[in-house]
């Protein structure tokens, strides 16, 4: 077989690791090609590509953080446009079957080319974790290694000075990532999307850690939180850039100077940024792409067309892509109801 192979949306440690995993079990296992395409969607929409080779050379690329193939977002309407190019592409190239690697967008497009009748099976991959039909995507592991490794730092110099530090995490949908490292730092505050907060709440609970005597208190806001409707706190709207995400104005940067008005004590905010998404990935990222990424190169084999790897448990096993996009892996409220023991 030929078999496509392209990584799409934002980058993540693992990503390599499961470009790594398609073709070495493709290669060496069923003596099958594999061709990267370039930055994503875009590679196949201008047939941009290149042959990819196993042995030592690939050995090297296990560790190491981004894409060597590149990844980029694609306007969804230019894409749909483009389907006789990418038909085009894939027959010029001879392709098979296609593996995309990506988030929950790269994986919508992957449905759609796969309703349109091209042979896809998809590789999950995210530092937000938010994938429905998989437990986990790589990514997230190291993500919350390095957010939990910045907290740890932000609590000594935030007790130091008697301060109020937020720390913004990524998260655009879902809290995956301000939850478990918040849980892993003892932050005495959590904000996650799928639960709007209440601006006087968080207010009320640092003036009473001030009153009782601590020293500071951490905060961890998901870039995606919103206040609560009727609160007293309203976003500022940034609108939708032109892959059709909402643009963010910084939320954490918007409830420090209502925090310190309030609670009358200094509020430092830290937005840890792309930091989180830089980088080698953790073994257990390693380990979870290697094998996602071998489980689709031998999916594409058995002719199991239309679905995604995925990780239940320690299984690797297939999810139908339908089931996959449908419909996002938010936080459960009772999960985050019992991050609230630790609150304050
Ligand atoms: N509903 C959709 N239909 C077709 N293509 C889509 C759709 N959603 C996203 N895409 C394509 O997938 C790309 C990657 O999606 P994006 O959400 O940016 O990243 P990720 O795959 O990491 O979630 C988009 O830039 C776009 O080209
Ligand atoms: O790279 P960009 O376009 O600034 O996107 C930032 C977004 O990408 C992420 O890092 C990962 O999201 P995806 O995996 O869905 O691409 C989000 O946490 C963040 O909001
Ligand atoms: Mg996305």
């Amino acid at each position: 077989m030929r078999i496509g192979i392209l990584t799409g949306g934002g980058d993540c440690p693992g990503l390599n690791a499961a470009i790594r995993g398609i073709t070495r079990a493709a290669l060496d296992q069923y003596g099958s090609t594999v061709v990267g395409f370039h930055d994503g969607w875009r590679g196949l929409l201008t047939d941009s590509h290149r042959e990819m080779s196993g042995g030592q050379r690939l050995d090297r690329i296990l560790p190491r953080g981004g894409t060597i193939l590149g990844t980029a977002r694609v306007n969804p309407e230019r894409l749909r446009a483009g389907l006789g190019d990418i038909r085009a592409t894939l027959e010029r190239n001879r392709i098979d079957a296609l593996i995309p690697i990506g988030g929950e967008g790269t994986l919508k497009a992957a449905r759609w080319l796969s309703d349109e009748g091209v042979p896809v099976v998809g590789v999950p991959k995210t530092i937000d974790n938010d994938i429905g039909g998989t437990d986990y995507t790589f990514g997230f592991d190291t993500a919350v290694s390095i957010a939990t490794d910045a907290m740890d730092r932000l609590h000594t110099t935030a007790e130091s000075h008697r301060r109020v530090m937020l720390v913004e995490v990524m998260g655009r949908h879902t809290g995956w990532i301000a939850l478990r490292s918040g849980i892993a730092t003892g932050a005495h505050i959590i904000t996650i999307p799928e639960d709007p907060f209440d601006i006087d709440e968080i207010c009320g609970l640092i003036r009473a850690r001030f009153g009782r005597g601590d020293r500071h208190v951490i905060g961890v806001i998901a870039e995606g939180s919103v206040p609560r409707a009727g609160s007293g706190m309203a976003l500022r709207d940034g609108g939708v850039d032109e892959y059709g995400h909402e643009i963010f104005t910084g939320v954490a940067a918007q409830m420090a100077p209502l925090i310190e008005r309030d609670a009358g004590v200094e509020v430092r905010t830290t937005v840890l940024g792309y930091i989180q998404r830089g980088g080698t990935p953790s073994s257990y990222d390693r380990v979870l792409a290697s094998r996602l990424g071998a489980h689709a190169a031998r999916a594409v084999h058995d002719g199991a067309f239309g679905t995604m790897a995925a990780v239940r448990g320690t299984r690797m096993t297939l999810t139908p892509l339908a089931d996959a996009v449908c419909e996002l892996k938010t936080v459960p409220l009772e999960l985050y109801r019992e991050a609230r023991i630790f609150f304050g």
